[in-house]
């Protein structure tokens, strides 16, 4: 090799370490990647910026982390769609019949990322919280699944993990105290929980476990400290995508609460509610949601 394409491969080699390299081929293990990528950027950001002033801390970490995702996916996903919380301007105007904006690309794609550069955007903003993640999540068109999830990536930055369908996590084994007759533990919103939520935990004798983030939550099902996570009352498919793809590659019940399924890449990106949970438990949750279920 002469000294000239020795240096010029040394400065390549350099720059894509900086930038983070050649991310993996598998969808899946691209997913872990580029969660991991803009997770390590929320933390940069986080510690450049500290926690004076909340609401810009919020901005600069959606940016950030939104720009970085959309660069990447650019870079090595250029014929692929996205549907990003953070430029999905049109998405209370645009609907099947009812058109206001141009029929967004996505709905014609075979291939769309769902990403949620920061969820948990408060819990972000507030010094000391690790409950906040970064979501990415692919759907595509050729699928067999109802949510046509085919693959899905949780990073969780500050506590120093990430969860994926490249290396899908074990079933969670049944808790001691809930084989042992002790509560249900049921995650849900600090700031927004379902307005039934906490009568639906006294009707069935669980205890609620308030944490940031949809992906945290379920995340925290996953691994089994919390026995399910119920939300209602408003969210968007990039808040639950990426961690319901790792749910249900784990093995374990994701529904609507009403029981009926959770799809992806829609015309209308709003998904208000969800259910994720052990399939042990999903008959008993759902019949008590059937009895909670707020009215349209
Ligand atoms: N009632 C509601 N309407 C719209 N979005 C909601 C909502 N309740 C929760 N969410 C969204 O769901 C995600 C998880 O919420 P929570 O942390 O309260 O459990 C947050 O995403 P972002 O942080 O990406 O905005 C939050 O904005
Ligand atoms: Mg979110």
């Amino acid at each position: 090799m002469s000294e000239r394409t020795e240096t010029s491969a040394r400065v390549n080699s350099q720059r894509e370490s900086n930038d983070g390299g050649v991310p993996p081929v598998n969808d899946a293990a691209f997913a872990r990647w580029l969660a991991d990528r803009a997770g390590q950027t929320l933390l940069q950001v986080r510690d450049e910026m500290g926690f004076a002033d909340g609401k810009a801390l919020k901005v600069a970490g959606d940016k950030a982390a939104h720009h970085l995702m959309r660069a990447e996916l650019a870079r090595w996903r250029p014929a692929d769609a996205v549907l990003s919380e953070e430029d999905d301007h049109a998405r209370d105007a645009w609907s099947e019949g009812e058109q206001t904006t141009v029929r967004p690309e996505r709905l014609g794609a075979s291939r769309v990322w769902i990403i949620d550069p920061l969820d948990g955007t408060r819990e972000f903003s507030e010094e000391g919280r690790s409950d906040w993640a970064v979501h990415v999540a692919l759907w595509t068109a050729d699928c067999s699944s109802p949510s046509c999830l085919a693959a899905g990536a949780v990073a969780m930055p500050a506590q120093h993990r990430t969860i994926a369908t490249d290396k899908s996590p074990a079933y969670p084994p049944l808790p001691l105290n809930a084989a042992a007759g002790g509560p249900i533990r049921i995650a849900a919103s600090r700031t927004r929980p379902p307005a039934f939520v906490t009568a639906l935990a006294e009707e069935i004798g669980a205890e609620l476990v308030p944490m940031g983030s949809a992906g945290v939550k379920i995340a925290a099902v996953v691994s089994g400290e919390a026995d399910a996570y119920v939300h209602a009352g408003g969210q968007y498919e990039w808040d639950s995508a990426a961690p319901v793809a790792v749910a249900l590659a784990t093995g374990l019940h994701a529904s609507r609460i009403d029981g009926s399924e959770l799809k992806y890449n829609e015309a209308d990106p709003k998904l208000p509610d969800l259910v994720v949970c052990r399939k042990d438990l999903a008959p008993r949750l759902l019949a008590a949601l059937q009895r909670h279920l707020p009215s349209e």
